[in-house]
């Protein structure tokens, strides 16, 4: 586990610029039009409809989706009162967090006012701007005034969340935790050190879960807060034991099922710990610093099931798995508060997904292979991308339900891809891939079935219904290697393509290839012996119909496969050349790129076949294909090397293909800028249009302009390289290839196999 130093954070908040967040224009500036569209004059005319309409506040400006991190500083994590400037790296951070999570912007604002009617008028002056408000870091007992009063009086989300928040997720790791331990909440003893905003409204809400008043016990700076004890406020006194046998936290936690803790660093000692029940539940959530650290806990008790509120250790339980969510889903809904429905609603489902397959980005993040439900993971992970659907859903649901939502939704599928997409875990690309593909599943041949990216891979891909897949490989070593990566491979089929049973197989698929590749000097004997080999036999399998796509690349070379390849299945009778394209989905649109891979320095012929193969491939993407032929000069102005050779192939096509929308060669500035172009070349083909792909004149340039792309930018997605002119269905991934790709690239192949099988009933 990493540890933070003092440097680290420091240097983190200062490098490069202070802080954390920044403000970005959503609308286009650069011109005057622009700018008067945004500002004046164009910007009265919203100003009016608002004010005709208050409702459209919601349609013309960001307060949909801008919530208020608001704090006085006076309970700044486990820091104290430390002052409301001083709590602003805090107040910031959420804002980041809101922000990568949920999608919602934030402005972080730190209220010098710490008498709860002043504080609670400043932050009514300032809520028309804002969709919800996060109240953050107040300390009891004001926050509970403070709290009731502004949701009484604003009408839109209004949740302390370091009550709230915090409820709902330790609410949700309780109930798992106890799971796990094999007890019940109402018989579950429960004792609640802290007596503060996050401890009271813990410890209400695992009330109306069903713990009981009387099996717990509740401590403050003080001691055990008992029946008759002076100097309880409201809040506290609701917890006040009738026992009287129990003034410490040792003597309270003696034989207790669950400590939670929502007080101060280092108060539980590990000699507390072990006086405590079997399977003992201790969460220990005071920030930074917990009650007990997480080793000295695992060393006390091995038994005990442990959560912090950090995210450097197991099990963390701290109110970022849900503030960003449980607004999201009440700011999509335009709620007029977040109310106990959409609490408990927000608590079901975040229990819920701990109990679900891991998804593999989790695994990536935090470098393991093995979670699942039990003592080492009963929460979700902060990162998992499935709690912006599962969670936001589920509130906007309740909201509805409970008669708080302005605006209703009716299509949850398009609401839930609408979140994924904002979050940028799915575009419309990549789900429209996946779904054509689920449309008519094919078996594909996984040729590195021993590898794990390409097993994950394998697996996901049927849980998507993208296919039928086929491991290759040992079946000991896949089983063991499967129990190890915790997948379940029924549905999956296993071909050891070494093994004895499979002697007439390699001995039909050797003399077809034998035969085939009869005047290249191939006999039987040596075409039997390479069918031991995965590339190879996989290939033969889809050369001969017993699978329909083959996907291969993790541990081969590309120049190996490309030779197996044209071996086997050979090349497209129309074609003289095959190649590969990348498929770069940028917040510009959707662009190809092609040869990325196979040609090294392709002559006028080579490029012209390369350029039909890409257009070929982007209607196969049901895109119109609008190709730029890229150089380094533009329409012969440089009349020797690669232009020249660039300019050949494009003659070839435009005479060849009166209507392709080809031209070149040009520069890649004028390829990406059509004004430009028409401007200064309103001669070419391509007027008017937008091109969305580009054919390099060579193989080095193709490949770095995906690689510069994709490095400089993580956003712009990749998905490639797609094989394009071989006879069959045979597809390439890259060695370092993650599971998303390998699954893109089988969606990919299995599309591409089906296209095929039409064209083949149809006797083409
Ligand atoms: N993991 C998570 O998600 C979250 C964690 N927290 C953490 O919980 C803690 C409390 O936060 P919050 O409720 O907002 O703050 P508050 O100031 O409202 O409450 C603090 C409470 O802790 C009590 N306390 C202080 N020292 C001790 C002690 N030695 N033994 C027992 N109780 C003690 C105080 O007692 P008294 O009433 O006598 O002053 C008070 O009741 C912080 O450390 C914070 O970081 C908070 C929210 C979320
Ligand atoms: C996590 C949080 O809100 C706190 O510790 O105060
Ligand atoms: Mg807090």
């Amino acid at each position: 586990m990493v540890k933070i130093t003092k440097e680290a954070a420091l240097e983190y908040h200062f490098k490069d610029r202070p802080g954390k967040i920044e403000v970005k224009p959503t609308k286009p500036y650069r011109t005057q039009t622009d700018l008067s569209l945004a500002y004046s004059p164009g910007v009265a005319f919203p100003c009016l409809e608002i004010q005709n309409n208050p409702d459209d506040v919601y349609k013309y400006t960001d307060k949909g989706n801008l919530v208020a991190v608001i704090s006085n500083g006076t309970a700044v994590l486990g820091l104290g009162d430390i002052g409301a400037m001083s709590g602003k790296p805090v107040m910031e951070g959420k804002g980041l967090l809101f922000k990568i999570y949920g999608g919602v912007d934030v402005f972080d604002i730190e209220v010098n006012e710490k008498d709860p009617v002043k504080f609670c008028e400043a932050v009514e002056k300032i809520a028309p701007t804002f969709g919800g408000i996060n109240l953050e870091d107040i300390k009891a007992p004001e926050c509970f005034y403070i709290e009731n009063r502004l949701k009484q009086t604003l009408d839109i989300p209004v949740m302390h969340d370091d009550q709230h928040g915090t409820a709902i997720i330790s609410a949700a790791g309780l109930l798992n935790a106890l799971e796990v331990a094999g007890k019940k909440i109402r018989e579950a003893k429960i004792v609640v050190n802290g007596a503060g905003a996050a401890a009271i409204s813990c410890t209400k809400l695992y009330c109306s879960l069903g713990a009981k008043h009387e099996n717990i016990v509740m401590l403050d700076s003080r001691g055990v807060i008992y029946k008759g004890r002076e100097n309880v406020n409201e809040q506290k006194a609701e917890f006040a034991t009738s026992r009287t046998d129990i003034h410490t936290l040792e003597e309270a936690v003696k034989g207790a099922d669950v400590f939670v803790g929502l007080s101060k660093g280092n108060v539980l000692s590990q000699d507390m710990v072990r006086s405590m029940a079997d399977h003992p539940i201790v969460f220990a959530l005071a920030n930074p610093v917990p009650e007990i650290s997480y080793e000295d806990a695992m060393a006390a008790r091995p038994d005990v099931l442990m959560s912090t509120g950090r995210s450097d250790y197991p099990n963390q339980i701290n109110n970022v798995i849900g503030f960003p969510y449980i607004f999201r889903g009440a700011l999509d809904v335009h709620a007029r508060a977040i109310n106990e429905e959409m609490k408990l609603a927000a608590v079901k489902a975040i229990a819920q997904l701990a109990k679900m397959p891991i998804p593999e980005i989790v695994n990536e993040v935090y470098h393991v292979s093995d979670l699942q439900f039990g003592p080492k993971y009963f929460i979700p992970k902060p990162v998992d991308p499935r709690l912006i659907t599962e969670v936001s859903a589920a509130v906007a649901k309740a909201a509805i339900e409970s008669g708080v939502a302005r605006t209703p939704i009716t299509d949850w599928e398009a609401y839930k891809e609408r979140l994924r997409q904002m979050l940028g875990q799915e575009t419309k690309f990549t789900r429209t891939l996946h779904a054509t593909a689920a449309m008519h599943p094919q078996r594909v041949v996984f040729a590195e079935g021993g590898h794990p990216t390409m097993m994950k891979a394998a697996v996901k891909a049927l849980q998507e219904g993208i296919c039928s897949p086929i491991l290759l490989g040992n079946p000991d070593r896949l089983t063991r290697l499967a129990n190890r990566l915790k997948l379940d491979l029924s549905g999956v089929e296993i071909i050891d393509m070494r093994a004895d049973k499979e002697q007439g197989r390699r001995a039909t698929y050797a003399k077809h290839l034998s035969e085939k590749r009869a005047r290249q000097g191939y006999t039987f004997e040596e075409a039997y012996d390479k069918m031991y080999e995965r590339n190879y036999f996989g290939m033969s399998m889809v050369e001969q119909g017993d699978a329909d796509a083959f996907i291969t690349g993790l541990y081969t070379k590309y120049s190996n496969t490309i030779k197996v390849a044209k071996e086997v299945v050979g090349i497209n009778p129309a074609y003289n050349t095959f190649a590969t394209m990348h498929i770069l989905n940028t917040k510009k649109g959707i662009y190809y790129i092609a040869d990325t891979l196979i040609n090294r320095h392709p002559n006028d012929s080579v490029l012209y076949d390369v350029a039909r193969l890409a257009a070929h491939s982007v209607s196969f993407f049901n895109d119109e294909p609008v190709m730029a032929m890229i150089s380094y000069s533009n329409f012969g102005t440089d009349e020797v090397g690669s232009p020249v050779t660039v300019h050949q192939a494009v003659e070839r096509l435009q005479k060849d293909y009166p209507d392709m929308a080809v031209d070149g060669e040009m520069q890649v500035s004028f390829a990406l800028n059509k004004e430009l172009r028409d401007d200064k070349y309103p001669f070419t083909r391509l007027k008017g249009k937008d091109v969305n792909t580009l054919v390099f004149p060579n193989m080095s340039s193709a490949n770095s302009c995906y690689m510069l792309l994709k490095g400089l930018d993580p956003d712009v997605e990749v998905i490639g390289p797609i094989q394009m002119g071989l006879n069959k269905p045979i597809h390439f991934t890259d060695f370092e290839a993650s599971v998303q790709d390998v699954v893109n690239i089988t969606a990919v192949a299995a599309i591409d196999a089906y296209v095929e099988k039409l064209k083949n009933n149809k006797g083409e």
